[in-house]
């Protein structure tokens, strides 16, 4: 994905219409399930190869990429590009760490480069430094890790700091899953302070488990102390994130949402409490995993950053149309995403007319979205490249009836590739 010339999209809402709409496949599920299927002896992952290439989002080839490298023989350098891709990039860090003898000099963008990855080098050098790892960063990259051959005589056991992001520790106990394969006995993280997006980390678990492992859990410590093959290789789910816009878009047209599954473990499906917090009906629709939305929405919506993160801005898009204002919390993570995402919700809410407060409590900051008392003839947002800022836009656009100057509109490629085409099946124009 490029940033250097932006396009431009002009997204038209005039002539609306109710159609079926689908979600991608969920990145965050696809990703965990292809480094399992990788050291289970599932691969290909049956259910990504399933998955039609123009539909699959981009860290989830990334992630593939990635795997396939170090799936080859121990030999030269390989080279593993990861373009945006944060979780993608940390997951075959420590994939990489674990695998004997792999050398792999990872590349990314440079928003990529500057987001916070220090916690989860440091532990891994921690733990298997003494065993011969070696990570060196450039500026910030290529950031290149040789991984140990044998790290039988070390401690098993991988200390992370649970602050900025939760994907340190998802990624060191997917490497407790390989060293366990390896070397049959338990190795652990245990996570110091209070771990944020934890709700990730417990998708982590959930995928442990469906792939046969054993995780034994308390309080900041995880351990994975056995493994057993399923019956069969799970499937994969729709994308809870992709399903937050998808939602708003069925209940605004009267159209209908598939592939939503609401026994998923994906922290994204808060969408459907707080849906119903401000008003929204869920029906069924007929059809498995299919459905409508009707109600209206005056009451409050208040949601928190430390439990699902990515659906803020969609939110934010939500709230611009509410009555009344609306409170999200914990939204500092939000800074170090693709973007600096909250100040790209203020801008979102600003370009539409309405007003945010930021309030910094003891050791969380509070956003206030007050709606605009008149809405604009139209409004303009810039996506920073951020794929979130950009579909959250574009609902605000479906929600409000408002058209919308979008420019940077192709990276919604990273998690859901397919959005202007499911936008058009819900009679979106573009010029
Ligand atoms: O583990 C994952 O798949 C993810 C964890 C979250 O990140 P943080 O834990 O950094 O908040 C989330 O924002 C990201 O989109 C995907
Ligand atoms: C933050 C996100 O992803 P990642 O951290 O994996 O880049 C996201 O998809 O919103």
């Amino acid at each position: 994905m490029s940033h250097a010339s932006p396009s431009r999209l002009t997204v038209d809402p005039s002539a609306l219409s109710a159609s079926p709409l689908t979600p991608p496949v969920s990145k965050s599920d696809a990703q965990r399930a292809l480094v399992l299927g990788h050291l289970t002896g599932a691969w290909p992952l049956p259910s990504v190869q399933a998955e039609s290439d123009e539909d699959l989002p981009a860290d989830v080839r990334v992630l593939r990429r990635g795997v396939e490298a170090l799936r080859l023989p121990p030999g030269p350098v390989r080279d593993v590009d990861c373009a945006d891709g944060g979780a993608p990039f940390r997951i075959l860090v420590t994939q990489a760490a674990v695998t004997p003898g792999a050398r792999v000099r990872f590349t990314g963008t440079p928003r990529l480069g500057e987001r916070p990855h220090g916690p989860l080098f440091t532990s891994l050098k921690q733990a298997l430094g003494p065993a011969g790892l070696t990570l060196t960063e450039g500026a910030p990259w290529p950031v290149e890790l040789h991984a140990p051959q044998d790290t039988t005589k070390l401690a098993p056991v991988f200390r992370v700091p649970g602050a900025q992001s939760s994907q340190y520790a998802s990624s060191l106990l997917l490497g407790c899953a390989e060293r366990f394969l390896r070397e049959k006995r338990a190795w652990s993280v245990e996570i110091e302070g209070s771990l944020t997006s934890a709700g990730y980390m417990d998708l982590t678990v959930a995928w442990l488990r469906r792939f046969g492992f054993t995780v034994e859990q308390s309080e900041g410590h995880y351990s994975v102390t056995g493994y057993q093959a399923p019956e069969s290789v799970p499937s994969l789910p729709g994308d809870w994130s992709s399903l937050g816009y998808l939602v708003l878009i069925a209940w605004r047209t009267g159209g209908t949402v598939e592939r939503a599954e609401p026994q998923s473990a994906h922290p994204d499906q808060a969408i459907l409490r707080l849906a119903a917090e401000v008003g929204l009906k869920m029906l069924p629709s007929g059809a498995p995993n299919t459905w409508r939305f009707e109600g209206e929405a005056t009451g409050e919506l208040r949601a928190t950053g430390k439990e699902c993160p990515d659906l803020l801005p969609t939110l934010a898009a939500l709230a611009c149309v509410l009555p009344r204002p609306t409170t999200l919390s914990d939204v500092g993570i939000l800074r170090v995403k693709e973007s600096d995402r909250l100040e790209g919700i203020r801008t979102l809410v600003a370009a539409y007319g309405g007003t945010t407060e930021l309030s910094a409590g003891a050791d969380s900051e509070t956003l206030r979205i007050l709606p605009p008392k008149v809405k604009p003839a139209r409004f303009t947002m810039d996506s920073r490249g951020d794929h979130r800022l950009a579909m959250s836009a574009a609902t605000l656009c479906v929600l409000s009836g408002v058209p919308l100057d979008l420019t940077g509109p192709e990276c919604v490629e990273k998690s859901f590739p397919g959005f202007w085409r499911q936008l058009a099946r819900a009679g979106v124009r573009y010029s």
